[in-house]
């Protein structure tokens, strides 16, 4: 459904080139969910808009949808839905007048408009909410429009951008069920945005990691935390540089990395290792107020490839920021 090879975007501003996506390899078959996921300005909208034609790639080629991007953007558009960060609702609007007038726009009668936005207001749970003005729908109801606005001329690709940011957990948990229904049902294929790990790991089959404009591994969110092996000890210590250095000097103990939630490790068998380290943190008098071990999660897979938690690495780092200076 989706083939590009160096696919590559700079922007220039007045500090320099900002070079936001460099050199995506990316494949994508039908009826697969694949999931972009990387901080704040990794790259993820820039290589969207690039694949959806709102935006020239300073370099690359790609196929989409059937389509050559760059030769036949007309016809990359005809075949995709595309789904914005901010959604493309009108707040004035009603939703069935709304959904009715996308369908106008792509060309459809008013009948079959009629006939798919009441199809897509059922599916999407949208019933009675017909007359309601998009304004005064929920966080939820909201994005759901969205979506079926991004839907209502039956595309087989469609591109979600960060499609359930500022929505509560559980508005966030019913999204994800109709976008799995959706291909469950219609049998599309989906690629979507995120940075939150718990949105890669339960509706993607596929998860692309990308940072700084690069994809840095790919595969299945299992597949991903398998190859990673072992065991995360996440330690909420009070002398957290002296841990550190504690945790460093014992054996079978990597990447020990100081998170917001404490001191974290890996090891190769939590169980064998914790009375270990328990004991080294003792005799290093570390003052330790709780422990706790898991099997990896997607930021360890992150924190493993980058040195930098998923969680921080936003902040932390103006990732793809690095401005080349403008010769
Ligand atoms: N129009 C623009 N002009 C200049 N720089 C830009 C522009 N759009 C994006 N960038 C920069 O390109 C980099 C990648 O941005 P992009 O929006 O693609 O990242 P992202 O991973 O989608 O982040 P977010 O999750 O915050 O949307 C960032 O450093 C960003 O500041």
């Amino acid at each position: 459904m989706i083939t590009a090879r160096g696919l590559a975007r700079s922007y220039t501003t007045r500090r320099g080139v900002v070079r936001a996506v460099r050199g995506v390899d990316l494949d994508v078959a039908a009826g697969e969910i694949v999931a972009l996921l990387g901080p704040n300005g990794a790259g993820k909208t820039t290589t969207l808009r690039m694949l959806t034609t709102l935006l020239r790639p300073s370099a690359g080629t790609a196929r989409v949808a059937g389509c050559d991007l760059v030769a036949d953007p007309n016809g990359v558009r005809r075949r995709i839905g595309y789904v914005a960060q901010h959604g493309g609702a009108a707040p004035d609007c009603r939703v069935l007048e709304d959904l009715v007038l996308q369908g106008r726009i792509h060309g459809l009668s008013k009948a079959e408009s009629k006939r798919r936005a009441e199809r897509l207001a059922a599916e999407l749970d949208l019933n009675g909410l017909g007359g309601r003005v998009s304004r005064t729908l929920s966080g939820g109801q909201r994005r759901r429009l969205d979506l079926a606005l991004g839907l209502i001329h039956e595309p087989r690709l469609v591109f979600l951008d960060e499609p359930t940011t500022s929505l509560d957990p559980q508005s966030r948990a019913n999204l994800w069920q109709h976008i799995r229904r959706l291909r469950e049902e219609r049998g599309i294929t989906v690629v979507v945005t995120t940075h939150y790990l718990d949105e890669a790991d339960s509706l993607a089959d596929r998860v692309l990691v990308v940072d700084r404009g690069r994809v840095v591994a790919s595969g299945s969110p299992d597949e991903l935390k398998r190859a990673l092996g072992g065991d995360a000890l996440l330690l909420d210590v009070e002398r957290v540089e002296d841990a550190v250095r504690c945790l460093e000097a014992l054996p079978g103990v990597g990447e020990v990395h100081i998170g917001p939630d404490g001191v974290r490790c890996r090891v190769r068998d939590g169980g064998t290792a914790l009375p270990t380290v328990l004991r080294a943190l003792d005799a290093a008098s570390v003052p330790l107020r709780s422990v706790q071990m898991r099997r990896p999660t997607l930021d360890d897979v992150f924190l493993d490839l980058t040195g930098r938690a998923l969680r921080e690495a936003g902040e932390a780092t103006p990732a793809g920021e690095e401005v080349d200076s403008v010769a």
